[in-house]
């Protein structure tokens, strides 16, 4: 097993009780160092400050209409001094099972042809134009098979300078049934999908990518945060039912767990819609403090934070779970 600050304090303890008042002393020295070291011995996680903005989009039947309302919003949250943009989850149409399909665009080839992929494009454009890393929500992503099309719930991550990054495929559908509430089945037309996500911003860190239902999933957060996230980002789109209770919680529940930034982007509500989604876009700090969220009317807006490595750092300090961890007592499951 690799000694690891941890490690080294409890065989150092089990010396203790056991040598006489000399070596005591001595031990006792010692442990005093290496609490010193493990309290420097993690680098910062994040860089230096960024701006977050989320942006509460009011995304409408048309396709073209959302794309050109998301790259005016991205715009203005440039213009706030924001480098790292966040869309809500399925900006470029309706939310609901219904349109997956006839929203959906391929990724392949990459990049692929414009006028099969217009969201890939305008998502590229709405990052070189503003020089901003965008976490373009999520889409409905089309895979050609030969057993027929398959989907999946999607967000792409660019760069500055319009470079796709990364893709996180939502890996937890959202499939609930609560009586008298909501019922949504996505996996009767999307496909899950398999990775934890993690992107390197390379003047910032790395930050976390899933989606919406997947914050739900403690492990996810805590393997993605356990490589090294300063932030969890998460394009979403809770419900009138289930948002009022769980939506702020678990943002904050994630980001205290892991001791990260946490945000959470919702599309606006639009009550003419089937889907009613629950606004409340919002971004936690690392001792889970809510230090912006969406108003009460639900409506388009930007929230914006700025996230910075002392934050977290003290967080960490004031309350080290990182070096108390038992994993003698139960399996570190990012490791798995
Ligand atoms: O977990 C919930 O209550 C809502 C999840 C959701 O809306 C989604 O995954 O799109």
């Amino acid at each position: 097993m690799q000694a690891t600050p941890t490690t080294t304090w409890r065989a150092i303890r089990s010396i203790l009780s056991h040598h006489p008042l000399s070596t005591h002393a001595l031990l006792r020295n010692q442990l005093g160092t290496l609490r010193k070291m493990s309290s420097t011995a993690h680098a910062p996680l994040l860089r230096q400050p960024v701006k977050l903005a989320c942006i509460q989009l009011a995304a409408g039947p048309s396709k073209a209409t959302n794309l050109s309302r998301a790259a005016s919003k991205v715009r203005e949250a440039a213009a706030t001094g924001a480098k790292i943009v966040v869309l809500p989850e399925c900006f470029n149409s309706p939310y609901g099972c219904d349109y997956f399909p006839s929203y959906a665009e391929p990724l392949l080839p990459s990049p692929p042809p414009e006028s099969a992929a217009p969201s890939f494009h305008a998502l590229a454009a709405m990052a070189r134009d503003n020089s901003v890393y965008l976490v373009g929500g999520s889409i409905p992503e089309l895979v050609p098979s030969a057993d027929g099309p398959k989907y999946y719930n999607t967000s792409l991550v660019f760069s500055p300078s319009g470079a796709l990054l990364a893709t996180h495929r939502k890996v937890h559908l959202f499939d609930i049934s609560i009586p008298g509430g909501i019922t949504f089945k996505e996996s009767d037309v999307l496909s899950p999908g398999d990775a934890v996500t993690v992107v390197e911003l390379p003047e910032y860190g790395r930050v976390g990518v899933a989606i919406c239902y997947d914050v739900r999933f403690p492990e996810l957060a805590m393997v993605a945060a356990r490589r090294g996230c300063f932030a969890l980002v998460y394009p979403g789109a809770f419900n009138t039912v289930t948002g009022p209770l769980h939506w702020k919680l678990l943002g904050r529940a994630r980001a205290v767990d892991n001791q990260v930034y946490v945000a959470l982007c919702s599309p606006a509500r639009d009550v003419k819609a089937k889907y009613h989604a629950y606004g409340h876009s919002l971004i936690v700090d690392p001792m889970a403090k809510v230090l912006a969220e969406a108003g009460e009317d639900e409506g388009e807006t930007i929230v914006t934070a700025e996230l910075t490595g002392e934050t977290i750092e003290s967080a960490r300090k004031g309350i080290p779970l990182r070096d108390q961890r038992r994993f003698d007592v139960y399996p570190d499951v990012s490791k798995a």
